[in-house]
């Protein structure tokens, strides 16, 4: 068992009976499903899961865990993720991959929201280690990028897999890839982010995680922030 896997289980442990569960996307997200489904098949527990994308939900479908669409829910008990990045105030970096908005709807609707990382993601400052992806919206993205250059930030359209095209998320949106200043510090960041017109939706989480697991040399660490 490697790190991801171990930290996965150790979560899926901590579900109680009853509980409405969000599932992340990403391959901690996959062990987590993974371990999840094991207890509802070998223990009888009873859980609803509601997915951050069609990854996770066909993840999910495969081991026949009961899902409710996002649409049918406000809040959930607890929102299960990874992360690209986790700085010492749990604020974390996300967005690799193409779901950012679900996933950020999920983080900010579970009461509870656990962060599962290996050690290999903790960073001193959000932004150190891959640029902050940006989900805008396709016809906007010029006037993004001339927002995000005013604050040092330089932004380029993330190309799609065989670099022929563009990415596009699942939810339609082009991505943008800035790298910011690192003295520019994350809530200020967030909330210049967060008030840029044809900004769906960025890569930083600021202030949601409840408890952070990290699986380091085979232990593992809880912290709350
Ligand atoms: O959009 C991707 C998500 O933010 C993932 O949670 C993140 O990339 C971590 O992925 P992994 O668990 O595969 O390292």
């Amino acid at each position: 068992m490697n790190d991801k896997q171990r930290v996965a289980h150790f979560a899926a442990q901590r579900i109680k009976n009853g509980m409405t569960v969000g599932l992340g996307t990403g391959s901690t997200a996959n062990y987590f499903i993974e371990a999840l489904a094991t207890r509802v098949v070998t223990e009888g527990l009873q859980v609803k899961a509601v997915s951050s994308s069609v990854v996770s939900s066909l993840k999910a479908q495969q081991y026949g865990l009961p899902l409710l669409g996002i649409e049918h829910i406000s809040v959930l008990d607890v929102y299960v993720d990874g992360a690209d990045e986790v700085s010492p105030d749990l604020s974390l970096l996300k967005g690799r991959g193409a779901d950012l908005v679900r996933e950020k709807l999920l983080a900010k609707a579970g009461t509870e929201f656990w962060v599962l990382i290996d050690q290999s993601k903790r960073v001193q400052h959000i932004g150190q280690n891959f640029p902050i992806p940006l989900e805008v919206i396709p016809f906007a993205w010029q006037m993004v990028q001339r927002e995000v250059s005013q604050l040092g930030g330089q932004g380029r359209l993330r190309p799609s897999g065989n670099g022929d095209g563009l990415a596009v998320t699942s939810h339609g949106s082009l991505v943008l890839d800035v790298i910011f200043p690192p003295e520019l510090d994350t809530r200020t960041l967030n909330d210049k982010l967060n008030s840029i017109s044809g900004i769906v939706e960025h890569g930083i989480f600021f202030g949601l995680t409840t408890t952070l697991f990290t699986g380091h040399d085979g232990r593992i660490i809880e912290q709350n922030p």
